[in-house]
């Protein structure tokens, strides 16, 4: 495993991993640390399916609009490493902020548009511009010396996800995007690496958001109406739960799904998704429908 904290040495090591190889495929896992096991899911997705490995650890400033979210948010580099090479990734990009944004906050930067002003973008203003900007950096950053390569990024953050999706497709990125599905504890809870900061009695409220989803899943399997109100209120009876959206939208644009189809019996493919604030913790979650 090397771990290198430049640009410059990304590149180097990235192009010594890949040279003499006859079918040379990569594969980048961009993170910002404090690593589970939904990240190892990523990692290994992406080793399967490439001859080389780099993920990157960076807590991004320019996508956190809370400075105390920032400041709290977990880091364990060392832990991160361990996990990630026993995943099978091959090269760790562990850059400070002044490498990322020698000049400071960047002037030019991404616009993610209106999917990017909805549901977490709605809550976090600017996060998903931060967010698709250093994306775009990573992607950059981390292009070897390939025809085109792949990129990993999960599904849990559907959003982000769909985001990203738009930002290759528009500006022509020559790098596949690779959705992972969500993992979750035994009990539903998707993994999160902000779960820590929830206490034991938040941490059993919250499983209420993957039981209503499963909810809405149940019912969609049987071609049954969707009924999000009751699975709303379901959210709502739980006193430690503060929701802030659940809907049944379309994968790729996020739009609502019309309220008749959520009454007649369902038939289609859609994303439920919630986030609710769970002591002072914002969770997301999300299942796809059909
Ligand atoms: N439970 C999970 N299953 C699959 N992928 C996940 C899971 N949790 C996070 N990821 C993915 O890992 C990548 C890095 O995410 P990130 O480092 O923000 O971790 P996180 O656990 O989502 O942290 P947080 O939500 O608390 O910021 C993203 O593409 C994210 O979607
Ligand atoms: C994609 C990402 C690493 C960009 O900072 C981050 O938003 C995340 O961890 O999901
Ligand atoms: N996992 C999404 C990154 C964030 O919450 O800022």
């Amino acid at each position: 495993m090397k771990v290198v904290s430049t640009i410059a040495g990304l590149r180097e090591a990235s192009a010594a991993l890949l040279s003499g190889q006859r079918e040379p495929s990569f594969g980048l896992v961009p993170t910002m640390g404090a690593l589970h096991s939904g990240h190892a899911e990523l990692a290994r997705a992406a080793a399967r399916e490439n001859t080389v490995v780099a993920a990157s650890i960076f807590v991004n400033p320019l996508q956190f609009g809370d400075p105390s979210d920032l400041e709290r948010y977990p880091r364990s580099l060392e832990a991160d490493v361990e996990l990630l090479a026993e995943a099978g990734v091959k090269l760790v990009f562990a850059p400070e902020v002044t490498e990322m944004y020698p000049a400071g906050e960047p002037m030019v930067r991404l616009s993610s548009g209106v999917l990017g002003t909805v549901f977490e973008g709605a809550s976090r203003p600017g996060h998903f511009d931060g967010a698709l900007t250093v994306v775009a950096k990573l992607l950059h950053a981390g292009t070897p010396a390939l025809g085109s390569y792949r990129a990993y990024f999960g599904q849990k953050d559907a959003q982000q996800l769909a985001l990203v999706r738009r930002m290759v497709a528009d500006l022509n990125f020559p790098v596949q995007i690779v959705g992972v599905p969500t993992v979750r504890a035994e009990d539903g809870l998707a993994l999160s690496s902000r779960n820590r900061f929830l206490s034991a009695s938040e941490r059993q409220a919250a499983l209420v958001l993957s039981r209503a989803l499963r909810l809405l899943v149940g019912r969609a399997e049987r071609r049954e109406p969707l009924d999000l109100d009751s699975a709303v209120a379901l959210v709502r009876s739980e006193p430690l739960v503060e929701l802030d959206y659940f809907e049944v939208v379309n994968p790729a644009t996020l739009a609502p799904l019309a309220e008749n189809c959520r009454e007649t019996p369902f038939n289609g493919q859609a994303l439920a998704l919630i986030a609710a604030k769970v002591g002072s913790v914002r969770l997301i979650d999300n299942m796809p429908l059909g």
